[in-house]
């Protein structure tokens, strides 16, 4: 594993694609993104629905793998990887927060945020999935299942087991997309917190533009390619 300066972009993309299905199916979804994203930027991408940012997340964190192009996540090439090597390149560098929560229903609150570092084996999962808990204000939820836990509770405990381990990078997909507005502003309040006292990059995809210009970057997709690239003043 080569070891990335910390002036070197977490994200280096260059003419990434991306094509689903063979023959007179096949779909370009990504058709040549070009990216660069520096260490502790916050990144919102937009875009109309369909023009690929699902997709570039997916890509970006590994979960599916280019057709083509290069590109390099926190130092590993994850073009050069195949499906397992991807997994493991994933852990310990990317956080993904989804839009609906995919806890696991049958472990409590602290078992959730604890079982990514034990799988890992990493010491002291329990004490540090707590501490994690804590920092998101569920310090009195640790024991209650996803059930006896609202929406936005439970999106605070995805957005703990995502960042429980410090990964350089959390992807959030449109995290606040199930819940109602002042839940949403609180669970957004408890990620921007976290990501800001970790350091972390955010790539986050929204819909909703006060969202967006709580980052430090915009990107706009339109139709599988890199439309706008905004930095906020
Ligand atoms: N497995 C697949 N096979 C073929 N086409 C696919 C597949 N998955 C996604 N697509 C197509 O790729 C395009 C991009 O989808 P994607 O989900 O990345 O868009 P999006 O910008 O995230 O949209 P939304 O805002 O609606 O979530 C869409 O036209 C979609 O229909």
């Amino acid at each position: 594993m080569t070891s990335p300066s910390n002036n070197s972009p977490v994200i280096s993309a260059r003419n990434l694609r991306l094509t689903l299905g063979e023959g007179d199916a096949a779909v370009e979804i990504l058709r040549g993104i070009d990216l660069d994203v520096a260490r502790g930027e916050t990144l919102a991408l937009l875009g109309p629905s369909g023009s690929g940012k699902s997709s570039l997340m997916s890509v970006l964190s590994g979960l599916e793998r280019a057709t083509s192009g290069k590109l390099t996540v926190a130092g590993e090439d994850f073009t050069a990887l195949n499906e397992d090597a991807l997994a493991m390149a994933r852990r310990g560098r990317i956080g993904i927060v989804l839009q609906a929560f995919h806890l696991l229903p049958t472990m409590t609150a602290v078992e959730n945020v604890a079982t990514p570092l034990e799988l890992a084996g990493e010491d002291g999962a329990w004490e540090r999935a707590t501490a994690e808990l804590e920092a998101v204000g569920l310090g009195h939820r640790l024991t209650h299942y996803p059930a006896q836990l609202s929406g936005g509770e439970q999106q605070r405990v995805a957005i703990a087991r995502a960042i429980v381990s410090r990964p350089p990078l959390i992807f959030a997909d449109e995290p606040t997309g199930n819940l109602d507005t002042n839940t949403g502003a609180s669970v957004e309040d408890a990620l921007f917190e976290r990501r800001a006292e970790t350091g972390a990059t955010l790539i986050i995809i929204t819909h909703d533009r006060k969202l967006a210009e709580r980052c430090n970057r915009v990107v706009t997709l339109g139709d599988g390619l890199i439309a706008t690239d905004t930095a906020a003043v």
